[in-house]
């Protein structure tokens, strides 16, 4: 689903993501962790065409991202970090554009969904910019599955989630994977990943330290937290 070879970004004189290599299979349900500023956006925005690499290669889905990154925005869901939705717009009429421009045929029922899902079906006709930020996150998550897409990429999913849409974001999470979609985001929180994610890469200053399956021996039964300080300090 995605292959990155030697992935670079440079910032002048710093290596914010260094010759990073990574590969995520079908149904797999992965996470990225790393420390604050280890290079975790700057890896997703590259593997969604929205950066260059500085050097390197980087497949979607079997697409080239730097040679056709609008055909890989296509083929996927994707959730910027601290993304937001269109200020003009009410959360309805959004999510009804974002439907049109995925082509879906009786997109209404579905929009409905996600509004009682995500329990936001009060803020239906409230503009963008008045919704709270917990409020856009939902907005922003809806407009990424509406088209179940195989492939999600989400920085920092739970971001501005109370505990109960955590838990409701979390399962929807596993579920999508178990019924053949991937799952591909980034977090600093390792109990998300501990909880739901099937395999992972840690990222510390640009550099990989560790891929891996969550049950790899190296982790073992320990603390994820355990193993992610032994690796980062
Ligand atoms: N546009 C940019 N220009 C210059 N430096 C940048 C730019 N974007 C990111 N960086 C630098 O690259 C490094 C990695 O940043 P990045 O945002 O990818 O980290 P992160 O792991 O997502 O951090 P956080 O968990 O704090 O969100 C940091 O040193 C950051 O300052």
């Amino acid at each position: 689903m995605i292959r990155a070879k030697n992935l670079s970004k440079h910032f002048g004189g710093t290596r914010a993501v260094d010759e990073v290599s990574l590969e995520v299979e079908k149904g797999e349900l992965f996470g990225l962790l790393g420390p604050n500023g280890s290079g975790k956006t700057t890896m997703i925005r590259m593997l969604t065409g929205q950066t260059r690499p500085t050097s390197g290669e980087v497949t979607v889905r079997g697409v080239d991202v730097l040679s056709s990154p609008l055909r890989v925005k296509e083929l996927t869901g994707i959730i910027p970090e601290q993304e937001n939705p269109p200020s003009f717009l009410t959360a309805e009429e959004y999510l009804h554009f974002v439907a049109k421009v995925r082509k879906l045929e009786d997109f209404e029922k579905q929009c409905d969904w996600w509004f009682s899902y995500l329990d936001f079906a009060d803020q239906k006709d409230v503009l963008c910019k008045d919704l709270s930020r917990g409020t856009r996150q939902k907005l922003m998550l809806s407009q990424a599955f509406l088209h179940e897409p195989e492939l999600v990429i989400i920085d920092e999913p739970l971001i501005n989630l109370d505990p109960l849409m955590q838990r409701r974001i979390k399962d929807f999470l596993k579920s999508y994977v178990k019924k053949g979609g991937t799952v591909f985001i980034s977090t600093h929180i390792l109990e998300i990943a501990r909880e739901i994610c099937t395999g992972i890469a840690i990222i510390y200053k640009g550099k990989l330290v560790f891929s891996g399956r969550m049950d790899d021996p190296a982790i073992g039964s320990r603390p994820l937290e355990e193993f992610f300080l032994e690796l980062v300090s």
